[in-house]
Formats: C-alpha cells, structure tokens, sequence
C-alpha cells in the first residue's frame, strides 16, 4: 500500500490567460515546487508569445528555466485556446469569452490525455484551474485527478457568490432601488452595502455575468479550494466558506523578496525607473496604476490628471495604451507632460513591484485589483481607492472601511478633481490614520508566511489533505 508520505504530487497549473491571473499562478507554481510538488504549468500559446515578445525571450524558452536549474521541478507548456494567435482577443472580449466556454476547454482535455499517456513521472495526480474557468471539474472527473480551485481574489468576493441566492431573496442582486439598505445576512460577513458588492451582483455586462456564476457554479465542485488571501485578514468570512467546502487562505502569493532575482511574468515589456526613483526624496511620489484589464473614461482619466496637478505630487502614472475602449492615446490635458517635467513620468506599463518598494514611494492611486492590493500592503504603501468593476468594488470597502489602509476616490460616481487632489493630499501628507494601519496590516501578511504562521500552516495542511484524497482515487 503507498504512504501518503511518499506521495510526490504532480499538479497541472492552468491559470486564466490574463496578467492578474497569471501572476498569482506562476508564484504558486514555486511555492508548491518549494514543498517537493511536481508542477506542469500551462500557458496558452498567446500569452507564451506575449511573454516571450515582452521579455526578447526566444520562443521555445521556458520562462521557469532559472528556476528548474535552482533544483524547482516545474515543466512548461503551452496549449491553444482556440483562436488564431492574430485574433484580437481583448477588442473581442465577448467572442473570446465564448471560446474560453465552449472550446479551451476541448484544448485542456487534448492536453491532459496526452499527459497521461506519456506516463510522466511522477504521475498526474491533480489539476490546479483558475476558479474562473468553467471546466476544472469535468476534466478532473474525467482523469481522475484531485481537483484543486485557486480563488484569486478576496474570501469576501467568493462568500457574496456562494450567497448569490440570499441576495436575490432580499431584492438585493441586480439594479434595485434598496442602495441605502446595509446587508448583514450573509454568513460570515458581518456587514457589506449594495454598492460593494462585486459588480456582478449589480449592473455588469450580462454576458460576462453569466460566465462568472457559471465559473462560481463549477468551483463549487472542487474538492479543494485555494485562496490568495490570509486567514486573520478575513477570518469570520474564511470560516463561514470552510462550512461549505474546504477552504485554504495560502496568500499572500506575490513576490517578497526583492533581493533575489525572481521569474518575470509582464506580457508587456516593462522599463526600469529605479534611476528616476532615486533621485527623489524618500516618501514623496504617487504611484498610478489601473492593473491590466480594466477600461476608463476618458472624463476620469482627465479629472484625475487635473488632481494630480492641483496636487503639485510627483509622480509615475501608468496609462496602458489600451486604456480606453477606442484605443486612443492622445488623452492627458494640453501641456500636461510639459507642466509635470521632472517631477512627473507617463509610462505604458512597468515592473510595478520595483516602483512599490522604493522608498521614494509614498502612496498608491489603484483600481483596486486584488494583486495590486496584496503588493501595495506588501511595500506599506497606503491606497487611494479608485474601482472600477468586479470584485474591485468590494476589494474597496475591505481596503477602506475594514481595514483603514486607504482613502475612497469616489464609489462608482463621478469623480472630481478637486476630490482627487484631496485624497491624494491626505496619502501623501500622512493626514490620516492609514499609514499606521498599514504597517499592522503588513505584519499579519509577514507573519502569516512565517514557519508558525496561518499561511504556512494551511499550505502544509492542504498538502495533507490533497494527499488523502490522492490516495483515495488509487
Ligand atoms: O504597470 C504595471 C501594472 C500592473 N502590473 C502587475 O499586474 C498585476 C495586476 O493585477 P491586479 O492588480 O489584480 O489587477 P488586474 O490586472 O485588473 O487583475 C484582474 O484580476 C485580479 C485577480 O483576480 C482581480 O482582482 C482584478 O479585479 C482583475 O481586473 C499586478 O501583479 C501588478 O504588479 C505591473 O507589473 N505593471
């Protein structure tokens, strides 16, 4: 009969092909080779050839390769998700969302029987999917594999969905006219207003809604879930998912050590500022950042441009070129650049950690994405909240109301220069009490990775329990 102790787990990783996915995922990968896991780690042949363009990698590079060589057991490849590399999959968002349903999946099944055939060694033993892929437990069924969710944002997004149907009975899920009602039915949170629900209990797009609850449908199936986030950072909310399935709180799963060379994951190429960084003060500069998928408008991204120079900050403002839906580039006020000379940097895309953990950085101007958030209290950097969609909204009151780590831009409305420019004011001035809390909130994150800490705990935890349940489909 095998021990569960000598088990080597193989796990297939297939992230969802974005940037704030891919990030997280490639970060687990290394965590899970660190404990002796086998990892195959599946990117779509697009995003391989983004990377490789980003970084001038050649294109059979296998971007783990430095980590291979430092003894990690992660194998690469790369699998179509069903469109032609030439198909612009961000400006026919809907149409890829579609092939990501109905044919990626097809793709993966290919993929994993191939696999299985090869008789790698150690064997497949487990599948480790994005909790926003429709297929993890089918494919799981079909080869008899452990099937793991990773759930990338916080537990609180992952309870208002499991609790979708105690929304609908309270009038309280889509356009409704209770906005000033606060919601204190949802097991494990304690109390959330209709406004910070992820916008896919309110208003969002009905397509990209329909993919959501469909993914939500199949993580429910999974046998495990796993969460980038830290069990004393959402503890009432982590208990309460626990009734309901096991839940493991592993995060925060980012980088945090920048004195070793780490793997890049940018699909964009990413330019240095360290130079420029260094040449300014410690705690003076706004970084501005919106993640990687999000659009605005261009009314916003003007008002908040105007904040910045009321503010008279200096700054790095990241506008990707895609940022607003019409592509056009030519956004910023007449004479902007030129009034910001030297004190100010426009740029298209950066290594964001290397900005954060510059001492010269004071304060964070973000759309709330989950990774961003995880960095920005990595580098006790303090937050000025600007969501724009999805679990974002939510992600703000945790930031904002919970934890008092940052200041509100605005909930969804219009925003106002004149407002931008106090909040950043507040940040960046120490008016308030988030850069105290911050530091607080950046020790539970340290402590809960130490050897004794609530994230190393789970991670060896749901390694014993990923064991048993291998050992059961023997
Ligand atoms: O110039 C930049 C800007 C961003 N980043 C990195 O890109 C990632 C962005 O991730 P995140 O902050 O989570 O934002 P999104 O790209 O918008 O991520 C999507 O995925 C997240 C995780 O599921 C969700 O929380 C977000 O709402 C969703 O939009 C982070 O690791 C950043 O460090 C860079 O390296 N350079």
């Amino acid at each position: 009969m095998e021990l569960k102790e000598h088990i080597q787990p193989h796990a297939v990783l297939i992230p969802v092909p974005l940037q704030g996915h891919i990030n997280p995922f490639t970060h687990l990968a290394m965590k899970l080779a660190s404990k002796g896991f086998t990892i195959t780690f599946v990117n779509t042949e697009s995003t391989h050839q983004r990377i490789a363009k980003a970084q001038s990698l050649k294109d059979d590079d296998n971007p783990f390769s430095h980590e291979e060589e430092s003894g990690l057991d992660i194998r690469y490849a790369r699998i179509s998700d069903g469109f032609p590399l030439s198909f612009d999959r961000r400006a026919n968002a809907s149409q890829f969302m579609i092939g990501l349903t109905h044919v990626f999946q097809a793709h993966v099944d290919d993929f994993i029987e191939n696999l299985v055939l090869s008789k790698p060694n150690p064997p497949v033993s487990c599948i480790i999917t994005d909790s926003f892929h429709v297929w993890g437990s089918t494919i799981a069924k079909k080869y008899n594999l452990v099937n793991v969710s990773f759930w990338t944002e916080p537990a609180t997004v992952l309870t208002v969905f499991y609790n979708t149907d105690l929304l609908k009975r309270n009038s309280h899920f889509g356009r409704h006219d209770k906005y000033d009602d606060t919601i204190s039915y949802i097991p494990g949170i304690q109390a959330i207003k209709p406004e910070d629900l992820p916008s896919y209990c309110q208003d969002a797009d009905p397509n990209e809604t329909k993919y959501v609850f469909k993914c939500i449908e199949d993580a429910q199936k999974a046998d495990i879930v796993i969460g980038n986030t830290v069990q004393e950072l959402e503890s009432s909310t982590i208990l309460a998912l626990q009734e309901q399935q096991p839940f493991y709180a592993i995060g925060p799963i980012c980088p945090t050590n920048f004195t070793k060379k780490t793997i890049s994951t940018n699909l964009l190429p990413a330019t240095d500022y360290t130079n420029w960084l260094n040449n300014k003060q410690d705690g003076t500069v706004l970084y501005i950042s919106f993640g990687s998928l999000v659009n605005l408008s261009k009314q916003d991204i003007l008002e908040i441009a105007q904040g910045i120079l009321i503010s008279k900050v200096s700054f790095i403002l990241v506008l990707r070129h895609n940022i607003l839906v019409s592509g056009e580039r030519n956004i910023l006020p007449l004479g902007f650049e030129e009034e910001t000379a030297g004190r100010g940097l426009v740029v298209p895309w950066c290594s964001q950690l290397a900005i954060l953990s510059h001492p010269s950085v004071r304060g964070f101007l973000t759309h709330c994405g989950w990774n961003s958030i995880l960095e920005s209290i990595w580098c006790k950097v303090p937050m000025v909240c600007f969501p724009v969609s999805g679990d974002q909204l939510t992600n703000r009151k945790l930031v904002v109301d919970d934890w008092r780590i940052g200041v509100n831009l605005c909930t969804r409305g219009l925003i106002r220069r004149e407002v931008v420019a106090e909040n950043i004011g507040k940040i960046m001035n120490n008016s308030d009490e988030s850069r105290e809390n911050i530091d607080k909130t950046k020790m539970i994150l340290q402590n809960a990775l130490s050897d004794e800490g609530s994230s190393e705990k789970n991670l060896n935890q749901f390694i014993q329990d990923m064991k048993n349940k291998i050992l059961q489909k023997n």
